[in-house]
């Protein structure tokens, strides 16, 4: 089992600081949420934890072991990403795309092993697409594409697993299963996520970003108060629980002041 660990982490992109001085563990096998505004800083933290985006400063360590000091390699065989956008005018089928996903555990242009066709279909398979292996990846949905790109992830193998809004484009159906998929695989997770629902569902612990710090973090039950709903995002909330369970559950509401650029 494998234990995330960022320690005092800065991020600036073309010289201005973005994040700043991030502290954050997911301990072995814990589902982590990063949820803040728009703008506040998650999917640049996350980024830096695949190696899209270097550090100004701190570390980013899995078991001990700097991602940045790897080679993107090794650093592969350990964490794997769901990125938010991904580039998708190469011409490569979903089976071709989820096979990218074995490429840390292969010798540069050595061809797919039985292992590697069995651990590739498996993974389509067990993201819902196996249907789609043969279909140009192009040519799919947004939802789609996004299963096909966690087959890809599953494919990897890698014991930590980075999400930047893996719901995004998924029907409420699809939303679910997915982040049931995830849970399931038992993997080390840090993912960031707009809908404070489902993170109060799925995740362990959560931590909160603003303006690219850490204003708070704790399990979904300590941590959703309407206090803290309104401080950060600006909306006021009711906190209730899921019916049949402990799960906060937000019912968010308007200010009644309402938006602040009303004609
Ligand atoms: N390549 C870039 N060049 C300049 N600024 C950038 C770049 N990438 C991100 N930023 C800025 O960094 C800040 C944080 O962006 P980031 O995408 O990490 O936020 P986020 O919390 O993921 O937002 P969202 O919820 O909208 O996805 C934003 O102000 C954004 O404009």
């Amino acid at each position: 089992m494998t234990t995330l660990k960022l320690h005092d982490v800065h991020i600036s992109i073309g010289g201005t600081p973005i994040v700043a001085g991030v502290d954050l563990t997911a301990a072995s096998g814990r589902r982590v949420g990063v949820v803040g505004p728009n703008g506040s800083g998650k999917s640049t933290l996350l980024r830096a934890v695949y190696r899209h985006l270097p550090l100004a400063r701190g570390s980013i360590t899995v078991d001990g072991q700097d991602v940045w000091r790897l080679t993107p390699r090794r650093a592969a065989q350990l964490v794997a990403a769901l990125p938010q956008e991904t580039r998708s005018d190469f011409d490569v089928t979903a089976w071709e795309m989820a096979a990218m996903g074995r490429t840390p555990h292969k010798r540069p242009f050595a061809p797919d092993t039985a292992e590697d066709t069995a651990i590739v279909t498996g993974a389509l398979a067990h993201a819902g697409v196996g249907h789609l292996a043969h279909r140009r990846f192009a040519s799919l949905s947004g939802g789609e594409k996004q299963r096909v790109l966690l087959a890809r992830a599953f494919a990897q193998q890698a014991p930590v697993l980075v999400l930047d809004e893996p719901t995004n484009h998924l029907d409420v159906r699809h939303q679910f299963e997915l982040l049931d998929l995830i849970s399931a695989a038992g993997t080390t997770v840090v993912a960031a996520l707009h809908d404070l629902n489902l993170a109060a569902t799925y995740c362990d612990d959560l931590y909160v970003l603003a303006e690219g710090r850490v204003v708070a973090h704790g399990p979904p039950r300590d941590l959703l108060t309407p206090e803290l709903i309104r401080t950060v995002f600006g909306v006021d909330a009711h906190v209730t629980t899921r019916p049949g369970d402990d799960t906060p559950y937000l019912i968010l509401i308007p200010r009644p002041e309402g938006p602040v650029t009303r004609p």
